[in-house]
């Protein structure tokens, strides 16, 4: 619409004849939307014999800047292009002149109309003009974490900029984030409420997943040559790129495997399994990979077979029958990435027409190769469901409504693990939901490693959903934090006493019932609250 309008607008010119016979040209040279500015060159023409000659100086070509929205518009020597006002206005500027350009700005204004946050474009774009901007990049130093959180923002996309949203989210470095959130005073006076979020690391719209992941998950791979149990998640609201950055960039319908997050990682194992440092460690790679949808596993690579998840007399979780197929190259693990995503859980939403619905668990295991096939190191790849489906309490659809209490549950009970992980408390939470039950190895030990990656959406309209997913990642408030680690442990406690038998199975089920209502009421009121 912008660009349309300015070229529609541009090279328009207009002969305006006077009463007193004088013949005025006006021609727009250039426009700008943003400002709603036209500048305009005018002259008086003045015909002999069929050639136009300028006749005296106040004939010459003069340039003239108009603005919208002022009620009048007056134009000013371009000399001194400011903003026109009534007292500067030119005896000689004919009326028809001002009428013209005044249908001009109206135009523009017209425009602004149906950019309905111009006012708050203009505001973002001034503050960030304030802003020192030092996108990471491949030279940047890669700390070592065992808790890294890191943010990553995603360009606009063709439906955005078809409405007209504005960018909301500045990415300035180091680590850090701004939500520009447009507000509004009660005398109606438009501001920004300019939040700043730091995180380990901040990836802005240009970065690729290549940078991305030299950054979050690649750490993580060395670390299970090591024998560390190691999880990377995609966190975000729908739409915001979690499966782009896990999974790889598509092009249309096409995803291109080869350039995410898991493929890298796959690479990078075989690199470092033929690693001599690494030889002697005689381990072998396998895969397995599952959706985690309504609390129920199902396995990617096996015809979606429906799985259970049982907890041995040692306290390890096992999913029965999950297939875990031998690798030796990362072609094979491409492969079965793209057979396993096309089975995936998948819906449409507003803001994604090809939305997952399930989490998605990529496990690179490694095992020894001895006879017991000993595990040796574990890393799970995460690709969560979207986080606004847990606030959507608005649906009347009961499958609708199971799916989004499911996802809050396991969202909480993620984001209570790794808050204990990161306390290092001796309690984790874990048998809060089936997402943190079967990724229980990960929590538990010295040698956890977890890396959570917050995609963000950086659309107006996304600006409620992207401030809840940065509080999710940020320090959270640990008054709410430690209630909810109360719920966690009282279901804990209900589960060892039916476990040692001072409860019985009808008893157990009664208290935890209870609880869970509490805690499902808990999580409703997190959730609102944006916690
Ligand atoms: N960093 C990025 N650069 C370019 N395009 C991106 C980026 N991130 C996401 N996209 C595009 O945005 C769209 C939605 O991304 P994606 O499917 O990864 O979202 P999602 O978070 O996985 O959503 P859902 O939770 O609904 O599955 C895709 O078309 C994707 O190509």
């Amino acid at each position: 619409m912008e660009t349309s309008l300015s070229r529609l607008l541009v090279g328009l010119s207009v002969q305006i004849s006077r009463s007193d016979g004088r013949v005025h040209l006006a021609t727009v040279k250039s426009v700008d939307t943003v400002k709603s500015t036209v500048m305009v060159e005018w002259h008086e023409r003045n015909i002999c014999r069929g050639k136009e000659v300028i006749a005296s100086r106040s004939q010459a070509r003069q340039t003239c800047l108009f603005q919208a929205p002022a009620p009048v518009i007056a134009p000013v020597p371009a000399s001194e292009p400011s903003r026109g006002s009534l007292e500067t206005v030119q005896p000689d500027v004919p009326s028809q002149v001002l009428f013209t350009f005044f249908f001009v700005s109206f135009s523009l204004k017209f425009g602004e109309a149906s950019r309905p946050n111009q006012k708050f474009y203009e505001m973002i774009q001034n503050f960030r003009e304030t802003l020192e901007i030092i996108p990471i990049s491949t030279t940047d130093l890669i700390e070592p974490h065992r808790i890294c959180v890191c943010v990553r923002k995603r360009p606009l996309n063709k439906q955005e900029i078809n409405r007209k949203e504005i960018d909301v989210v500045s990415v300035p470095g180091n680590g850090s984030l701004l939500v520009h959130e447009p507000k509004q005073k009660v005398d109606l006076t438009k501001y920004l409420d300019n939040q700043v979020f730091h995180f380990d690391y901040s990836f802005d719209e240009t970065t690729t997943n290549d940078l991305v992941y030299k950054f979050t998950a690649k750490p993580l791979v060395q670390s299970i040559f090591e024998g560390c149990m190691a999880t990377c998640f995609a966190y975000g609201q729908t739409g915001s790129g979690k499966t782009h950055t896990m999974g790889g960039d598509f092009t249309g319908k096409q995803q291109n495997s080869a350039k995410g997050v898991y493929a890298l990682a796959a690479q990078d194992v075989f690199t470092y399994l033929n690693h001599r440092r690494y030889n002697s460690l005689d381990l072998s790679a396998y895969v397995s990979f599952f959706e985690i949808y309504n609390g129920k596993v199902y396995d990617l690579l096996n015809k979606k077979a429906k799985l259970r998840v049982l907890e041995d007399d040692r306290q390890q979780v096992q999913v029965v029958g999950l297939e875990e197929v031998y690798v030796t190259t990362a072609e094979e693990v491409i492969r079965m990435i793209q057979a396993g995503s096309a089975c995936r859980t998948s819906g449409q939403t507003s803001a994604n027409a090809n939305s997952s619905r399930s989490h998605a668990v990529l496990q690179i295991v490694l095992r020894r190769n001895d006879r017991a096939t000993t595990l040796h190191g574990k890393f799970s790849l995460v690709d969560l469901a979207g986080n606004e489906r847990g606030t959507d309490v608005s649906s009347n659809d009961r499958s609708t409504l199971v799916e989004t209490a499911e996802i809050n549950r396991s969202l909480l009970a993620l984001k209570e693990c790794i808050r204990s992980l990161g306390k290092n408390s001796d309690h984790i939470p874990f048998r809060m939901s089936t997402l943190t039950k079967v990724l229980r190895d990960s929590f538990i030990g010295e040698k956890s490693r977890t890396c959570m990656i917050a995609m963000v959406s950086p659309g107006m309209s996304s600006c409620e959903y992207t401030m809840n997913t940065l509080r999710y990642e940020s320090v959270v408030d640990t008054n709410v934090y430690d209630a909810i680690s109360q719920v966690a442990d009282l279901e804990e406690k209900i589960y060892v006493e039916f476990q040692v038998g001072f409860l019985n199975l009808p008893q157990a089920m009664m208290t935890s019932k209870k609880w869970l209502c509490k805690s499902s009421h808990f999580y409703h009121f997190c959730l609102s609250e944006g916690k």
